[in-house]
């Protein structure tokens, strides 16, 4: 990485942390607050720093059943460059020194075959500049429509001497948008093998399929021991 790359992130890293609502106090009461909920004995705690309230609500409904118990802080994180393993990392170390302890990040892709795997982690620029409608005209000068979404979700804690990556893709194509538009790009994402989008499909099928939950299944694999 360049001086004037590091310069960049840490130039981000600084302004993502001292906004008006993100202040230190802010995030420090965010985390605090979620402390207070600790609790069940036999379960394993596991936190997640997310802005996304979505990503959240389906971190619940996967893990809802299993020995992993979530809790969370809706902190903004900054949106870094780089390719997706090096960000979910460097996402997981500025979390995990916000936190001062044992933290969970999560980054989604998602990535065209015909443009190599972009947009990739930078889809949430193209989604909010073309919504989902735009997003998929762009590949209207290309045959192949399909992609993949990709969900990295790393974890990181003072025994790690570096983050630990759990890596879920689910193969798709790219669709002219269909059904809710209440999360993302989930509208123009059709999975193989499903001719309901994302959006379409009920909460549980998503769910049993979706790239969040592919990760997660290998986090709770990893907790297990
Ligand atoms: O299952 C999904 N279905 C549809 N859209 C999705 C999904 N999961 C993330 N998304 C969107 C949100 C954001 O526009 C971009 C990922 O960016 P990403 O940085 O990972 O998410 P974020 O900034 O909203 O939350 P966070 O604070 O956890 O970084 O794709
Ligand atoms: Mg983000």
């Amino acid at each position: 990485m360049s001086q004037q790359e590091s310069n960049d992130i840490n130039q981000k890293r600084e302004n993502s942390f001292t906004d008006k609502d993100n202040s230190e106090e802010q995030i420090q009461k965010k985390l605090e607050k979620s402390n207070d909920s600790q609790g069940m004995q036999n379960k394993k705690e596991i936190f997640l720093i997310t802005g996304n309230k979505n990503k959240l609500l389906e971190f619940q409904q996967i893990l809802a059943n299993t020995h992993l118990e979530l809790s969370s802080a809706n902190v903004d994180l900054p949106e870094l460059q780089g390719n997706p393993e090096e960000i979910a990392k460097e996402k997981a170390m500025i979390a995990f020194k916000e936190a001062k302890k044992p933290v969970i990040v999560e980054d989604t892709s998602l990535c065209f075959n015909a443009f190599n795997g972009l947009p990739g982690p930078y889809i949430k620029w193209f989604l909010q500049e073309l919504k989902p409608a735009g997003l998929h005209k762009i590949l209207a000068g290309f045959e192949d429509k399909t992609g993949y979404a990709q969900c990295i979700i790393t974890y990181m804690s003072e025994e790690l001497k570096e983050p630990v990556c759990f890596v879920g893709r689910t193969p798709g194509t790219i669709v002219e948008p269909r059904g809710p538009q209440n999360f993302g790009w989930d509208p123009i994402f059709q999975p193989d093998g499903y001719d309901q989008t994302y959006a379409e499909l009920p909460k549980e099928e998503k769910n049993k399929i979706s790239h969040r939950f592919r990760a997660i299944d290998k986090m709770v694999e990893y907790f297990r021991q």
